[in-house]
C-alpha cells in the first residue's frame, strides 16, 4: 500500500478503537496523550487491507491499541528511543527501533512503517517519547501499553515481536527476514567468530558475518525473538562486574566525572553521589558502574535484571534497586505468570548452558563482561534462553584461564559469571518450587490483554 494511502488511512480512522479506560488515562497523562494518539494511529495502520488494496476501514474489534503511561514510583533506567530508519532487503522490509524500551521488527512482507514509523510524518510514533525523555519530563518508567484485539494474522503478531530490552539506542537495525543487524564491534565480531567452534555454539545467536548498511558495519545475525508468538522477553546482565579492569585503570589515570550518568544516579538516589560528587555534578564511568552492581544483585547473586517485556506490550526496565533474592524471584514469578512448566523448560536450558560453559574453551580464554542471558517463552510453551552480548568479551593473554566463579580482585579478571549462573539457577528453582500454577497465558484466543502494575521500587 503507498504511503500516503497509510497515512489518509491513519487520519481518517483517528482513534477509534480506543476504550474509554484509556482515553481518561491518556487525559490524565498531560502530554503523553500526544504520544497515544500518534502510536494509536500507527499503530492502527497495521490493520489488514481490504481486498481491493484501498485502506482498510478500521474497525476497532481489530485495530491494536497502543497506549504509553507514564508511571510515577521510583527509580528506573531511562527509556531512550531514536529514529526509526528503512531497511530495504530485497521484497522484505522491515524498521527496528533503536530504543531501549521497545520496537518492533517484522519478519512480515508488508512494510513495518506500517506499524511505527514513517520518516515523513512529524510523530515518528514513539520518537515522541524520546522528545518527552529529553526535555526532562522523563517519568520514573514508562509503559508500552498494547491493548489488542484479536485476531490477528501470524505476520501481524510478528510485527509486535521485536524488542531491545538493554543496550545503547541506535545499536540495532532491521535485516531480512529472521535476521537483525547489530553495529560492528571488532571484539563482538572476534567473539562471534571463535564461538562458531565452540561448544557455546548453541546457545549464541546464530552469526552471519559483517555487512555493511549506509556506509556503517553491522553483525548479522539472528533475531532470537523471530520463532516466538507474542514472545515474554527478560534480560539478565551475568557476572559480578560490569566493566572491565582496564576502565578502571584508565579512570584512575584520567579521571573524567560524567554528567549524564550523575544525573542517572541521582535520579534513582539523590543522595548516591557523594558530596564531591554534587558539587562537580559528575562521577566517573567506573563509579557509576560500581554503584549500579551496589544496588542492584550484580554484587550480590552475580546477575541482574536489565528489562522485561511482556506479551500484553508492558515494558518494565526499571530494576535498578531489584537486590535481595526474593525481589528477584518476585519479578521472574511474574514474568512467567507462575506457569511453573516455563520455568522448568528455562532451568533445564540454563543447566545446558551451565555445562556447556565448563567445557567450553572460549569461556575460559575470556573475561565476560557486561553478557546477557536472554530469557524468552511465548503461550506456545516454547521458552529458551540465550547467551548475547559480547561487546565487552575479552580474551586474555596466552595460557591465561579463568575461574569464573571465584570472587574478582582487581588483575585477576575474574568475572564471577559461573557463579551468578549458579545464583540464578537456585532463583529459578526457588520460583518453581514457590510457583502453583501450569496455566498458559497470553492465549490467542484472549480478547484483550491488561497489563500488570510496576512493584514500588
Ligand atoms: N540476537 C538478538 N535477537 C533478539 N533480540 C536481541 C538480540 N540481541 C540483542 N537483542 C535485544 O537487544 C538488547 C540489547 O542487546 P545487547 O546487549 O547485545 O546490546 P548492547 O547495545 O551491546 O548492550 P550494552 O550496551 O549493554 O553492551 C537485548 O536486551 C535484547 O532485548
Ligand atoms: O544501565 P545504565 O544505568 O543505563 O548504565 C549503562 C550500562 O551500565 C551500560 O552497560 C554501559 O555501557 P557499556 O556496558 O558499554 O560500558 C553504559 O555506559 P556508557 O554510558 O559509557 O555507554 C552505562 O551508562
Amino acid at each position: 500500500m503507498p504511503k500516503e494511502c497509510r497515512r489518509k488511512t491513519s487520519k481518517d480512522s483517528g482513534i477509534s478503537g480506543i476504550n474509554e479506560g484509556s482515553r481518561l488515562e491518556r487525559r490524565a497523562a498531560g502530554k503523553s496523550s500526544q504520544i497515544c494518539d500518534d502510536l494509536i494511529q500507527k499503530a492502527a495502520q497495521i490493520a489488514p487491507s481490504s481486498a481491493t488494496g484501498a485502506p482498510a476501514v478500521m474497525d476497532a474489534r481489530r485495530v491494536p491499541q497502543v497506549t504509553i503511561t507514564p508511571e510515577g514510583g521510583g527509580c528506573s533506567r531511562e527509556m531512550q528511543q531514536e529514529d526509526w530508519e528503512d531497511v530495504v532487503d530485497g521484497p522484505l522490509r522491515r524498521k527496528l527501533s533503536n530504543s531501549s524500551i521497545s520496537s518492533t521488527g517484522s519478519s512480515a512482507v508488508e512494510s513495518e512503517d506500517d506499524l511505527l514509523s514513517d520518516n515523513e510524518s512529524k510523530s515518528k510514533g514513539i520518537i515522541t517519547l524520546e522528545h518527552l525523555v529529553d526535555t526532562g519530563e522523563s517519568k520514573p518508567w514508562w509503559k508500552l501499553r498494547t491493548i489488542v484485539h484479536w485476531p490477528f494474522t501470524a505476520a501481524q503478531r510478528r510485527k509486535l515481536n521485536w524488542v531491545q530490552l538493554a543496550g545503547h539506542k541506535g545499536n540495532f537495525k532491521a535485516a531480512d527476514e529472521g535476521n537483525i543487524l547489530k553495529k560492528f564491534s571488532e571484539n563482538e565480531m572476534q567473539c562471534f567468530e571463535k564461538l562458531r567452534d565452540d561448544v557455546l555454539f548453541p546457545f549464541v545467536p546464530g552469526y552471519h558475518g559483517v555487512v555493511e548498511k549506509d556506509g556503517e558495519s553491522f553483525l548479522h545475525m539472528t533475531d532470537l525473538l523471530a520463532n516466538f508468538d507474542l514472545p515474554n522477553v527478560m534480560d539478565c546482565k551475568m557476572g559480578v562486574r560490569t566493566y572491565l579492569e582496564e576502565e578502571l585503570v584508565r579512570a584512575r589515570e584520567r579521571p573524567k566525572p560524567r554528567e549524564d550518568l550523575y544525573k542517572k544516579m541521582v535520579e534513582v538516589d539523590s543522595e548516591g553521589p557523594t558530596p564531591e560528587e554534587h558539587s562537580q555534578r559528575g562521577v566517573t564511568k567506573p563509579r557509576y558502574m560500581q554503584w549500579r552492581e551496589t544496588m542492584s544483585s550484580t554484587n550480590t547473586l552475580g546477575f541482574r535484571i536489565e528489562g522485561i517485556k511482556k506479551c500484553d506490550g508492558t515494558c518494565r526496565t526499571d530494576f535498578k534497586k531489584t537486590r535481595s533474592k526474593q525481589d528477584v524471584i518476585q519479578v521472574f514469578t511474574d514474568f512467567v505468570e507462575g506457569n511453573v512448566s516455563i520455568i522448568k523448560s528455562y532451568l533445564s536450558r540454563l543447566t545446558e548452558i551451565q555445562q556447556a560453559l565448563k567445557m567450553s574453551a572460549f569461556f575460559k580464554q575470556h573475561e565476560v563482561i557486561g553478557s546477557s542471558l536472554l530469557f524468552i517463552h511465548d503461550h506456545t510453551g516454547n521458552a529458551q534462553v540465550w547467551m548475547i552480548d559480547f561487546g565487552k568479551t575479552t580474551v586474555l593473554p596466552d595460557g591465561q584461564t579463568l575461574n569464573h566463579g571465584i570472587p574478582w580482585q582487581e588483575g585477576n579478571r575474574e568475572d564471577g559469571y559461573l557463579w551468578g549462573l549458579d545464583n540464578l539457577i537456585h532463583t529459578l528453582e526457588s520460583v518453581s518450587s514457590e510457583g502453583a500454577s501450569d496455566e498458559t497465558f497470553c492465549s490467542v484466543t484472549k480478547e484483550n490483554s491488561q497489563t500488570t502494575e510496576p512493584e514500588g521500587q
